[in-house]
């Protein structure tokens, strides 16, 4: 891989010490200091030549520094803090015009218009995912709200991903990574493995030991890589989304009901709320997307339970030993399983929900 050799600049040791950046524990700044591992973190990203990428919580720059090695056409950083600044610019002058530093905050910061600005290519959902890449290790307090902003903007396609299908690197609390690419049937299989797994493939990546950050945090860290999927789990979501919505202001659970054939309604509809949790009393705008993603596993275990379910359809009450033999009687596989249900239908493991410590 080509790399680009930056002009001198002091060790990243040195550079916390010139620039006083003492670790702020009040942001759980615990800052990567070894280059080994910064690189090879940037790479096990992807990111490759010629890549446009934009760092979230550049800190004192090591992930950054990495990044510019790499022959990358343009580097942009969101940092909150506003003592890295001056930190930042020895290496806003070695990038040779490639690295643009934006203070910010990254949970409210709009990504799309700095791409736009620079007239970064837009290419098609459908193609492979581009040279362009997001990354950031930040505080766990951080990452956990911002993947969830991130996973709604990506299956909304806005943001980052009105350019495309653009891989996410993001470090995690080792638990919580785990969870987030947790298996089915596994003790990591949580409401933010559903989350995550229904819009992207996210991919642990490695882990990366305490002894690598500077101050060394308490536990480990869990590096994940998502790349949207091509194709979410649209079918079975966009068939609850439009039975939730049936009827506007009416209870939930008279919605859920008109998905299935009346012999069935009642038990199939009170088995989904409960598997999702959702308190059946509540009306359809009150519900949270990890709740429509937890609907959806259930309803698509239930179609496959149930051949012909999914092509029922209340307006017209065609019988399932009818349907149960049309093509698509159940839904399409998108590469992940749905969670096993026990025999009330309902996966115990599942109900894990502590999947956002936010202690560094
Ligand atoms: C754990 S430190 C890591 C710094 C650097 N990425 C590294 O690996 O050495 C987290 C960084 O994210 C920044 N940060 C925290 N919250 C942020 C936010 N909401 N938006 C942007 N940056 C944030 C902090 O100021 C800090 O520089």
């Amino acid at each position: 891989m080509a790399s680009h050799k930056l002009p001198p600049l002091p060790a990243l040791r040195d550079f916390v010490h010139i620039y006083r950046l003492t670790a702020r524990k009040i942001l759980s700044q615990n800052y990567l200091m070894d280059m080994n591992i910064t690189r090879k973190l940037v790479r096990s990203a992807g990111i490759e030549p010629g890549a446009y990428v934009v760092e979230i919580g550049p800190g004192p720059g090591g992930i950054t520094r990495a990044i510019l090695e790499q022959s990358i056409r343009r580097c942009d950083v969101i940092e909150l803090d506003k003592r890295f600044m001056p930190a930042l610019e020895p290496l806003v002058e070695a990038s040779e015009n490639r690295l643009f530093v934006h203070h910010g905050d990254a949970l409210k910061f709009d990504i799309e218009p700095i791409w736009m600005d620079a007239k970064v290519p837009k290419h098609d959902w459908l193609d492979e995912p581009p040279n362009m890449h997001l990354i950031g290790n930040l505080p766990f307090d951080i990452a956990s709200p911002l993947i969830i902003k991130y996973l709604r903007e990506m299956s909304r396609r806005r943001g980052p991903w009105a350019f495309g299908r653009v891989p996410l690197t993001l470090t995690f609390q080792l638990e919580v990574a785990k969870r987030i690419c947790g298996k089915i049937s596994t003790l990591d299989r949580a409401r933010i493995s559903l989350v995550s797994q229904y819009v992207a493939e996210p991919k642990f990546l490695f882990e990366i030991p305490g002894r690598s950050f500077t101050p060394k945090p308490d536990v480990a860290v869990g590096v994940v890589k998502f790349v949207p999927r091509f194709e979410p789990l649209v079918q079975v979501v966009q068939k609850v989304v439009r039975h939730l919505f049936m009827y506007k202001n009416k209870e939930i659970h008279k919605c859920i009901k008109t998905m299935y054939p009346d012999d069935m309604a009642d038990d199939l509809t009170h088995e989904l709320l409960s598997y999702a949790r959702v308190d059946p009393n509540k009306t359809s705008h009150n519900v949270g997307i990890e709740e429509l993603a937890d609907m959806s596993a259930c309803y698509d275990k239930q179609c496959r339970r149930f051949p012909g379910l999914f092509l029922y359809y209340f307006e017209d009450k065609q019988p399932l030993e009818f349907l149960k033999n049309k093509p698509n009687a159940v839904p399409r596989v998108y590469g992940f399983t749905m969670p096993e249900l026990n025999k009330e239908g309902i996966s115990i493991k599942e109900f894990d929900t502590k999947w956002i410590p936010t202690e560094r």
